[in-house]
């Protein structure tokens, strides 16, 4: 931001004339009453710039005090919406309803250049003040809007795009404006999209902390948006009369205000009773209900919890001890979810950490000391082999620089409670990868539990991932099952094929990262967890929320960061890459130089999975710790174009080289059953480089037609189960055909 403390005549000009002759054909009417506002009704002169009050720093504090829980409400989501924004060089500021600056989050430069203006903490930006602006005009015009560089009254301010939406308390009144000023000359719809969900999350977040005793109630006409922050928020008193409502609730219940709905019964908005609906919440595992509502002919899907405060004091009676962290999230995120909604903009990550401006200390970071003491969860860690060095910490870049700052970006973001999304090939090292996040993290010493979404039968990952209690299904163990989300509190969770879970387990999961809450099978209690989030796809998820097969609400949730894996071919550091695993095998191993030529030069469709099996069976056939081209038989198979491995092994591939077969075998190539079966792959799946690029869909046709369309046949192949293969085949929109007589 270059601000020159100049009045410009030019400017000045334009405004009078506009405010003497009324609309000009060019300036939005919203604008030209501002400008007048600030002529006529405040007196301020165009050609004479001002810069805002400021206040000093006690009475700042006790204005910030007065505000009650705003702040406390808003920090999170405002860390959150900065890194959702495109651009590192903006702020989001929240004002109060006197235009006040009560708090700001932006990069450490804009800061500075921002106080140069007086555009920093405990500034006033009201109209009267600054002349027409996004905050002071959104507090005049109480509706979102945007003031773009030339409709500032101010020439100095004329750098400056604000985007500005209200924000209510909890009893409906105007309390704040929520702002996002930049430098750029861009459009500000997405600026407004965002700002208005975060002005929602923080408008429900303010309803919760207002009334901890009473029991929230979420609904929607599409259940999928029950928990959402378009989603309709009522909390009902123990009397069974409303005591809040948010925004949505009003349009949804067709009411005008929130005085108009305080004080009802819930049973004369809905056809239900508080307890009735309580009851029928709980029967279906707290998944939204069809209720009518009254005087309307189409039902919501309704969902009542118990009060915050109850269920902070049976978690503490349980012994899943609310840290510090969950009690100020209780009616909320703590702040290790803080960066859930974070990353509209995938990868949007800001250049320089972004800071609480004015004190200049990191946004977030949230009381990490207590999860850590708070990692009782006993650890669950899938996927048994990872590279580690000596000191135990996991190895992912062995002087690749994209791995290397890739790991740089995660651990940040993972410090501050964003989600990180892992992309890449299958093998590429996702797993390894998300294991080294893990490490890097404040979560260090507590769980990583790693749940394949591909891998669990559809039937079982409910109760996989949530628990069950005691009687929940026949079968069920006695004293029922912590579910694995409740094994990773205090810790990361890492959610691998994210891709491939079903969509109706997509919106319960939404459900837990909103709330950070599990309820088991058949259970009435909620259990509160804490949990970093790293989940990882080798499929597109942008296009599978493209064609209607993954939630576009859970993506956003999901991919705060994304973090994109070099496949292997492309990686720089193949060969030390190729010494560190021949050094893992634990033997004096080496290779000729063919041998490496032939390994530099191979396209590893199957990624760093492929090639350290490939290098264990060398080991295994070399005798006396050479390895030429002749020990690894599956490479000199075919030309490197033209390679014996299967095509783009994603997904319904992976089974042949991946975990589950590694595990089946004990987990060791030199396993001659393994070996063998490496070397029977079907030459239907010898592909060149062109079909390595098929679509998960088209391979899972491929591996179809294959085997005549014998369902178990290609489960085999594929190495899933039957249950695992429908779903994909549902997923990917492939219709099932008559199973050939055999
Ligand atoms: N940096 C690394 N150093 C050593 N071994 C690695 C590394 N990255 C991956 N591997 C090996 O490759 C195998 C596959 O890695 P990982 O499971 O992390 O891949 P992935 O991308 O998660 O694969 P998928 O998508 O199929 O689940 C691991 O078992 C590990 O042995």
């Amino acid at each position: 931001m270059s601000i020159s403390w100049q009045a410009s005549d030019g400017h000045a000009h334009h405004i009078l004339d506009v405010v003497s002759r009324g609309a000009d054909g060019a300036t939005s009417d919203f604008v030209i009453s501002s400008w007048t506002r600030c002529v006529n009704q405040y007196g301020l002169d165009p050609a004479r710039p001002r810069s805002p009050d400021i206040l000093e720093a006690a009475m700042f504090r006790e204005r910030v005090e007065r505000s009650g829980d705003l702040v406390q409400c808003s920090r999170l989501e405002m860390a959150t919406l900065y890194q959702q924004l495109s651009e590192p060089e903006a702020a989001v500021v929240l004002v109060d309803a006197d235009g006040l600056i009560l708090h700001m989050v932006s990069s450490p430069q804009f800061a500075r250049d921002g106080a140069a203006i007086g555009f920093r903490k405990g500034a006033l930006w009201s109209e009267d003040q600054v002349g027409t602006n996004g905050m002071g005009t959104c507090l005049v015009a109480r509706a979102p809007l945007a003031i773009r560089q030339d409709e500032h009254f101010f020439a100095p301010y004329t750098e400056l795009t604000c985007a500005a939406v209200p924000v209510f308390d909890h009893t409906g009144k105007f309390a704040a404006v929520l702002d996002v000023t930049s430098t750029s000359r861009h459009h500000q719809q997405h600026s407004l999209a965002l700002l208005s969900i975060t002005a929602q999350t923080i408008e429900n977040r303010l309803i919760e902390r207002g009334h901890k005793d009473a029991y929230p109630i979420h609904f929607h006409v599409r259940p999928e948006f029950v928990n959402s922050p378009n989603g309709g928020k009522l909390v009902v008193g123990e009397d069974g009369r409303i005591c809040a409502a948010n925004r949505a609730a009003l349009s949804l219940l067709g009411v005008s205000s929130v005085e108009a709905l305080c004080g009802r019964r819930l049973d004369e908005v809905f056809h239900a009773t508080l307890d009735e609906l309580l009851r029928a919440s709980v029967e279906s595992s707290f998944h939204p209900v069809p209720v009518m509502r009254v005087n309307a002919p189409n039902p919501v899907h309704a969902v009542a919890q118990r009060p915050a405060s109850r269920v902070q004091a049976r978690a503490i009676q349980r012994g899943v001890e609310p840290t510090p962290v969950a009690r100020g999230a209780v009616g909320g995120m703590g702040p290790i979810g803080a960066g859930l909604g974070a990353g509209m903009a995938a990868g949007g990550y800001p250049a320089a950490p972004a800071r609480d401006a004015g004190n200049g200390a990191p946004v977030h970071v949230g009381a990490l000391s207590s999860l850590q003491s708070a990692a009782s969860a006993q650890a669950q860690v899938a996927g048994a082999e990872v590279a580690r060095v000596a000191t135990g910490r996991t190895v992912v870049d062995y002087g690749e620089p994209r791995l290397a700052s890739q790991r740089q970006v995660a651990r940040r973001a993972i410090a501050r409670g964003i989600p990180v999304l892992l992309h890449g090939e299958t093998g590429a090292g996702k797993e390894v990868f998300a294991r080294a996040i893990h490490e890097d993290s404040p979560c260090s010493h507590g769980p990583l539990v790693a749940i394949n979404c591909a891998s669990l039968p559809e039937t079982l990952i409910e109760s996989e991932l949530f628990g069950y209690s005691t009687g929940a299904f026949t079968g069920a163990q006695r004293g029922g099952r912590r579910g694995r989300i409740v094994q990773a509190n205090g810790g990361t969770l890492f959610l691998d094929e994210i891709g491939d879970m079903p969509l109706a387990l997509q919106a319960r999961l939404l459900r837990v990262l909103d709330e950070r809450m599990v309820t088991p099978l058949g259970g009435e209690d909620s259990i509160r967890v804490e949990f970093q989030l790293v989940s990882a796809s080798h499929r597109h998820l942008p296009d599978l929320v493209r064609r209607g097969l993954f939630r576009e609400d859970l993506y956003y949730r999901l991919c705060g960061v994304e973090v994109v894996l070099p496949p292997l071919r492309d990686r720089a550091d193949k060969a030390e890459l190729v010494r560190r695993l021949l050094a893992l095998e634990g033997a004096e191993l080496r290779l000729t130089p063919d041998a490496e030529a032939l390994v530099l030069r191979h396209p590893w469709p199957g990624n760093v999975r492929q090639l350290r099996h490939v290098l264990r069976t060398a080991a295994a056939l070399s005798e006396d710790g050479l390895i030429g081209p002749e020990h690894m038989p599956t490479l000199g198979m075919a030309p490197p174009s033209m390679t014996g491995m299967p095509a783009a092994p994603t997904g319904p591939m992976r089974g042949m080289y991946g975990d589950a077969g590694r595990e089946a075998h004990g987990g060791d190539l030199r396993d001659p059953s393994m070996h063998e079966a490496m070397m029977r792959i079907p030459s239907g799946y010898v592909p060149d480089d062109a079909q390595r690029q098929l679509s998960p869909r088209d391979e899972l046709l491929r591996a179809l037609e294959l085997h005549r369309w014998n369902i178990s046949a290609v489960a085999k192949h594929l190495d899933i189960s039957r249950n695992t293969l429908y779903r994909r085949m549902r997923n990917a929109g492939i219709p099932l055909q008559a199973e050939p007589e055999a």
